[in-house]
């Protein structure tokens, strides 16, 4: 009744096929067709290789039962339907009147409803929960404001978690085509989910709770590498800073007023005629000159390449790709070419390993005279003028030698493209961390590129949506994402953009980026208070440095957000389930932003255990709601108890002085814990052991306060030497040991 090879379990029927893979304890692999066709993973698995475990199959009465030590799954003989049972066999999820359909227009799969609350599907509007909803993946280059979930917008994430007080759960559906998610609207008895062409191939992934889920969904599509330090600082883009001198007051202008920057962006002006891997030569003409002045002032610089390139025969880059045959071609074979910004242009067909190798190399010179990152935009790809804002469906790609119409290739064509570019970046600058920033992208994106969220408008309804949409991105893999500070479309003003920067500092992606003929959107751009408001928060991002680049370890090795809806963290607690205007910076810090206009207080949930607010130090027993005081300069913030911060002195920019010491904060309780990591920041030899991975924790009880400081690993010696310990909200320390000896209170430190 069913057969099994070394890989996979196969059951048939009279219509259909299903191929069953078990690839972990609680991942499994379901491909079901309707004819003899092999199953095509996409780009975003990254896995190659899997560690098999046990796991038994039983030919039962009416079905196949295979079980591992965490799942039973179920296949029904007769119609082919699949259900995901726990050890105990409670049903997780199981399929809908027979599952899987096919027809002349898609393929979809039909489950039962039993989930309360649905997570993830990366960029999206709306609130966090997506149960009721019904979502589209389609990447879009939309420009009309954001606000509904329906709305096709930049990303494709065809990954949702399903959760309901018994179980949680992942599914990732690995279909490139237009995919389409209908999440209990239809029907309040199933859901279901599909896509326009393709095939039903999708991963289960079983969890103990969203952590594990996430963990076991970036287990599959990879995890980001470490970033380099630069960008985790301040950054500030402009459509556009031109001419080369505005750059340069700008830079300056950020130094002399004491507001930490690093990193200033070169938007589609910089170039000639909008043509890529050019240089305008009437208003950057000393391109070099103005890189070194940047260089010597602590600033990094990122320049914007769209994939359109300009029709012009004069011009190399198109020149050389029509005589490679390098773009994307029509259904006749004719090189396609479409309206953006240079006018009339071609795409390069970056599915192509060899385009994506001339890509990469078109940076050398640019990487070489000083451009330490790349931003790519307009990668969905947008074409201009044309209904679907994009270009046709039936265009040909080139993968692995087979031919794939443009409508598979859509949402994967920016992972290719970020791919090109990091690829380029490694082989021009071998040993130094790549950064690539994406507009579009794909699941599993978090490999190549950090990503921002598009156009979005100075709104405060854009502010709002600003968090539940990184959450869920956050949730779907992609841990490094940020929206345009202060909007990007729109005039933006004073207390939006304080209101905004106050938010955004909490962001793994820190970005201030505005359109052309908008109000200038500096941080002194709106006067004195905007401006002392800005610093201060742009500072305590600074100080928090080491604690954020620690969150970006545990996200390269686990796959954790680092903007965490409070569910991740307390998902026991079912209030925080819908919690969409609040998040968790890490495990430690539990912000609250203020979203509307004139408003001095806000409503906070915390959920259980003891809070103490970051700015006074009162206390707040949790799984309550309280309305806190948020004048203008406050952003409301917590600290749980035994919470431990990492910080350093702030700096202009990072790398500015050697740091000397680190302060750990420890927050009054019983005991804390948490892991530090430290490398320098910007090459590769952390993966040949020069890294530092520290054990911080505490127990304190009677007056005494215990520290262990452990190093877990210690290959790099260049690091900070002193960490100092500072006590928060404790009235009652009488004695304090580091690893079991004795310090003064003052003096409380650690030397390495
Ligand atoms: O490099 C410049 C910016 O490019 C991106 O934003 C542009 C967006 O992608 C385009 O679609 C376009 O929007 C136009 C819209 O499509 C059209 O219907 C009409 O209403 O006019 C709009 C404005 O021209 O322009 C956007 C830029 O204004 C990118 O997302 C930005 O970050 C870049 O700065």
């Amino acid at each position: 009744m069913y057969q099994k090879t070394s890989e996979k379990i196969v059951v048939r029927n009279e219509v259909k096929k299903l191929e069953l893979r078990v690839l972990g304890d609680k991942i499994i692999n379901v491909f079901v067709s309707n004819k003899e066709e092999k199953r095509k993973d996409t780009i975003a698995i990254e896995r190659k290789e899997y560690d098999i475990p046990e796991f038994s199959i039983s030919d039962e009465l009416e079905s196949i039962l295979i079980e591992t030590n965490s799942l039973k799954v179920k296949i029904n003989k007769n119609d082919l339907s699949v259900s995901f049972l726990d050890k105990n066999g409670n049903i997780i999820n199981e399929d809908y009147n027979g599952g899987v359909k096919f027809s002349e227009t898609d393929v979809r799969c039909y489950k039962k409803l039993r989930e309360d609350h649905f997570y993830g599907f990366g960029e999206k509007a709306g609130y966090l929960d997506k149960k009721g909803e019904r979502l589209e993946m389609w990447n879009t280059d939309e420009f009309m404001t954001h606000n509904q979930t329906t709305k096709l917008l930049y990303e494709s994430y065809p990954f949702f978690i399903g959760m309901n007080d018994y179980h949680t759960y992942g599914i990732f559906l690995d279909n490139s085509f237009r995919s389409f998610f209908d999440m209990g609207q239809e029907s309040q008895e199933y859901y279901f989910f599909g896509a326009y062409g393709g095939q039903m191939n999708y991963y289960f992934i079983y969890g103990e709770d969203i952590k594990e889920v996430v963990e076991n969904y970036t287990y599959l599509t990879g995890r980001i590498s470490l970033p380099p330090l630069w960008v985790l600082g301040n950054q500030q883009s402009r459509y556009s800073y031109t001419p080369q001198e505005r750059v340069l007051e700008v830079a300056k202008t950020f130094r002399e007023k004491d507001i930490p920057c690093d990193v200033i962006y070169l938007d589609i002006d910089y170039m000639e005629g909008y043509r890529v891997f050019t240089w305008n030569k009437e208003t950057f003409k000393n391109h070099k000159e103005m890189l070194k002045q940047l260089k010597e002032m602590g600033f990094k610089v990122v320049t914007i390449v769209d994939p359109g390139v300009k029709r012009d025969y004069d011009y190399h880059v198109y020149r050389e790709g029509i005589e490679k045959g390098y773009f994307v071609k029509d259904k006749y074979g004719i090189t396609y070419v479409g309206k953006v910004w240079p006018g009339e242009a071609c795409f390069p067909d970056f599915l192509q390993e060899e385009v994506r190798y001339w890509w990469g190399e078109k940076h050398r010179e640019f990487i070489n005279d000083g451009i330490d990152g790349i931003w790519n935009d307009m990668n969905e790809p947008a074409v201009f003028e044309t209904p679907t804002k994009t270009m046709p469906e039936d265009n040909i790609h080139i993968l692995d030698g087979e031919k794939v119409l443009h409508k598979e290739a859509h949402n994967v064509y920016a992972n290719y493209m970020a791919m090109a570019t990091r690829d380029g970046f490694l082989r021009i600058r071998p040993n130094e961390r790549p950064f690539v920033l994406t507009r579009a992208a794909f699941s599993g994106i978090q490999r190549y590129a950090a990503m921002w969220t598009g156009d979005n408008r100075s709104l405060y309804e854009h502010l709002l949506m600003m968090m539940p949409m990184l959450m869920n991105i956050g949730l779907s893999g992609q841990p490094f994402a940020g929206a345009d500070v202060g909007g990007f479309e729109g005039d933006c003003h004073e207390e939006l953009f304080i209101r905004w920067i106050e938010a955004a500092v909490f962001t793994p992606f820190l970005r201030v980026h505005s359109a052309i003929g908008t109000k200038d959107q500096e941080p002194w751009s709106f006067g004195k208070r905007a401006e002392d408001i800005s610093r201060k928060y742009i500072k305590m991002r600074y100080e928090l440095l080491p604690y954020l680049y620690d969150l970006f370890y545990i996200a390269s090795q686990k796959g954790y957000p680092i903007m965490r809806p409070l569910v991740f963290e307390y998902q026991k607690d079912e209030n925080t389930h819908k919690i969409y205007d609040e998040f968790m910076f890490g495990e430690g810090l539990l912000v609250a932003p203020v979203y509307l206009p004139s408003k001095e207080r806000r409503e906070v949930y915390l959920p259980e255990g003891i809070w103490y607010d970051y700015w006074t130090g009162k206390g707040f027993k949790g799984k309550n709601y309280y309305l806190v005081d948020a004048p203008i300069e406050v952003i409301p913030l917590f600290v749980k108890e035994g919470g431990i911060l990492l910080k350093q002195q702030p700096q202009s920019f990072i790398g500015e002085k050697k740091l000397e010491e680190l302060t750990v904060e420890i927050y009054k309780g019983k005991e804390g814990h948490y892991l530090h990591y430290e490398d320098d920041g910007k090459s590769f030899d952390y993966t040949k052991g020069v890294y530092n991975l520290f054990d911080i924790s505490f127990c304190y009880k009677e007056g005494r306060m215990d520290i262990k400081f452990d190093k877990i690993h210690f290959g790099y010696h260049k690091g900070v030497k002193k960490y100092k310990f500072i006590f928060k909200n404790f009235d009652d320390i009488k004695e304090i040991k580091i690893n079991g000896e004795k310090v003064e209170k003052e003096s409380c430190e650690i030397e390495l």
